[in-house]
């Protein structure tokens, strides 16, 4: 940490608004939004569609820079791209000709990691996301949920702190989907890295986090904090059947058509 000051938040968005400006207009897409993740929680982010969630773990990233408020990664102010981070997209976007391993090597590749350990961690994730037996095949022979698995470990292989994830299951089908969140929360668990998740699914929002931030349609501000009170180790079916699970997630649903004006 160059300032030397202790962190104590993970990320710490703090009064951020982000314009956007084009000939024709002006876009606000954030208001004013401050938001604390302490390290090893998991956050996830719903809002209506174009409301300003990808922009949020944009600035997060340091792709994009806040136009006030200020952004402060892991005890740093985010002032360029950050890449002691991982991100996960809603496409795989992995090389087509190259193998599941060789995909989630070139993370070390790009940082001139050691292939020795590169290799030791790779391995270990293969094994953490069930793709042992895998690690040979080519993206075309995977099926979409194992092409995120691949994604996923790619971006934990350098052992991030904090790992953004934008709609990364956006593109499966249900049971896949369901799958993936409960090998996600179990990575989770094993590895401590602070995530935040951007999803449309109100369930998965809830499945996985610690807390659920609600933002309101654009410009977004944070509608609602909601603290996900369940067991951390969550059982799929069982935490479906909970009726704390069934009363927050509709208390979501609430606030989301509120948000949409369409109640
Ligand atoms: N580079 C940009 N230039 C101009 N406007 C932008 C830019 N990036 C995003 N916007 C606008 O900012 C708003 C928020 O976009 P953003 O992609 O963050 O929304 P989102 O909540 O992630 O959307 P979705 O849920 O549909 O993926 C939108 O109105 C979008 O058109």
């Amino acid at each position: 940490m160059s300032s030397g000051v202790i962190a104590t938040s993970a990320v710490a968005i703090d009064d951020v608004s982000v314009r956007f400006q084009s000939k024709r207009a002006e876009t606000t897409a954030i208001e004013r939004v401050s938001l604390d993740v302490a390290p090893g929680e998991f956050v996830s982010i719903v809002g209506p569609s174009g409301c300003g969630k990808s922009t949020l773990l944009k600035l997060v990233s340091g792709l994009l820079q806040p136009s006030s408020g200020s952004v402060t990664l892991l005890g740093e102010q985010v002032r360029g791209p950050r890449h002691d981070i991982g991100f996960v997209f809603q496409r795989a976007a992995l090389l087509e000709w190259r193998s599941a391993r060789r995909n989630i090597l070139l993370q070390a590749e790009m940082r001139g990691m050691s292939s020795v350990e590169a290799g030791r961690r790779a391995d270990e994730l293969i094994e953490m996301t069930g793709l042992s037996g895998f690690e040979n095949a080519l993206p075309h022979e995977l099926s979409g949920g194992m092409q995120q698995r691949v994604a996923l470990c790619r971006a934990l292989l350098h052992e991030p702190r904090v790992l953004l994830m934008d709609e990364p299951f956006g593109a499966l089908d249900a049971l896949t989907r369901e799958q993936m969140n409960v090998e996600l929360h179990r990575v989770w668990r094993e590895t401590g890295t602070t995530v935040l998740l951007v999803t449309h699914s109100i369930a998965e929002s809830v499945y996985l986090a610690n807390r659920v931030i609600v933002l309101t349609r654009r410009p977004a501000v944070v509608k609602e904090v909601i603290d996900v009170d369940l067991p951390s180790e969550r059982d799929y079916s069982a935490t479906m059947a909970r009726p704390e699970f069934a009363a927050v997630t509709a208390h979501i649903r609430e606030l989301l058509g509120a948000a949409t004006g369409h109640d």
